[in-house]
């Protein structure tokens, strides 16, 4: 039986801290750190995200406003909307939700957010970094499932993981990161010929795909960590990729769905906007 890693715990201890840091600096320098957040509307995950994302600034003292804009928004209308953000002296960090709508051009987006304020790691310059191991604003959820990995004290130097999902905000980052953490890595991806043959042996998996039920007992090996970034909204809840009473009893670590990664993903996107504030110049 595996031990069920608290993640809503972790964050919540984090957030205490960064709450104390966030009061002194409003006090000192009488500016309150602030993220702005744009979401393109039709992602429920997305939506979810950034719903809790306002309740927990909030909670912590972080200012925070949120672009709401509708579907068939232009690549125009939102890049002078990022425009403007950068040249902001009240907004210290920026958000852009994915998935975004088809008529908008996610790269074309990134390359266009100040990377002093890319607290997503969007930004080419901040992915540059991160990709040769160099101080950056790190992408949140990889930043999250480190960081919960590192607070349970699991071992992640010469282990075998496995990342499932390659996308430029989770998949890709969290294997170069556990890469940098002396991890030797697997990443698979929807063209992975054969899941399970990938996984069997690693010692930590990491998914972030969005498919429930994606990741079963039989592909995990006995005493494995199992990081479950997945979340997808099943009839009003929200699952993870993880066939989580299953893979429970095999593993020695293992996230839950709700209150796993997602809350440290939160937590680390306060804990960028900080940094972003710390170092602009
Ligand atoms: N907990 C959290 O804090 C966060 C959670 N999420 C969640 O994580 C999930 C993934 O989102 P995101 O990172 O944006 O990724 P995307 O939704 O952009 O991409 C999904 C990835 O999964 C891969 N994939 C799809 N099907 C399979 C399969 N059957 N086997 C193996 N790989 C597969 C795809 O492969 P290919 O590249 O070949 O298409 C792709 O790389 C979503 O549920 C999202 O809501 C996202 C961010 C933060
Ligand atoms: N640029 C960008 N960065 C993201 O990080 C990003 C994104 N776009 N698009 C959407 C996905 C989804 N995502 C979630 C993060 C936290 C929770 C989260 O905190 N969930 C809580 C539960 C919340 C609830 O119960 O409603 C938990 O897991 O405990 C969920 C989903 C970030 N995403």
């Amino acid at each position: 039986m595996g031990i069920i890693m608290d993640g809503k715990k972790i964050a919540e201890g984090i957030r205490t801290e960064l709450s104390e840091k966030i009061k002194k600096i409003e006090m000192e320098k009488k500016v309150k750190p602030t993220l702005a957040t744009i979401i393109v509307e039709g992602d429920e995950a997305s939506a979810s995200y950034v719903k809790n994302k306002e309740k927990v600034c909030l909670q912590t003292g972080l200012g925070s406003v949120t672009y709401e804009l509708k579907k068939d928004t232009k690549e125009e209308e939102l890049i002078e909307i990022i425009k403007e953000l950068n040249s902001r002296e009240d907004i210290h960090g920026i958000i852009v939700q994915v998935p975004l709508p088809k008529q908008i051009n996610e790269n074309k987006i990134a390359s266009l957010i100040d990377y002093r304020k890319d607290v997503d790691c969007f930004n080419p310059e901040n992915a540059g970094r991160l990709f040769r191991g160099e101080k950056c604003l790190m992408p949140c959820t990889p930043k999250g499932i480190i960081r919960l990995m590192k607070e349970y004290g699991i071992e992640i130097s010469g282990k075998k993981a496995a990342v499932v999902g390659r996308s430029n905000i989770v998949g890709k980052p969290a294997a170069i990161m556990l890469l940098n953490n002396n991890a030797t890595v697997v990443l698979c991806h929807s063209k992975t010929s054969d899941l399970k043959s990938q996984l069997i042996d690693c010692d930590i998996i990491v998914s972030a795909v969005g498919k429930p039920m994606l990741i079963t007992a039989d592909m995990v090996k006995e005493g494995a960590v199992v990081i479950d970034a997945g979340t997808t909204m099943v009839d009003g809840k929200l699952k993870g990729d993880v066939d989580f009473e299953n893979v429970l009893k095999k593993a020695s670590y293992i996230t839950p769905v709700p209150g796993g990664v997602g809350s440290m993903t939160t937590t680390m996107l306060i804990e960028n906007v900080l940094e972003a504030f710390n170092n602009y110049e």
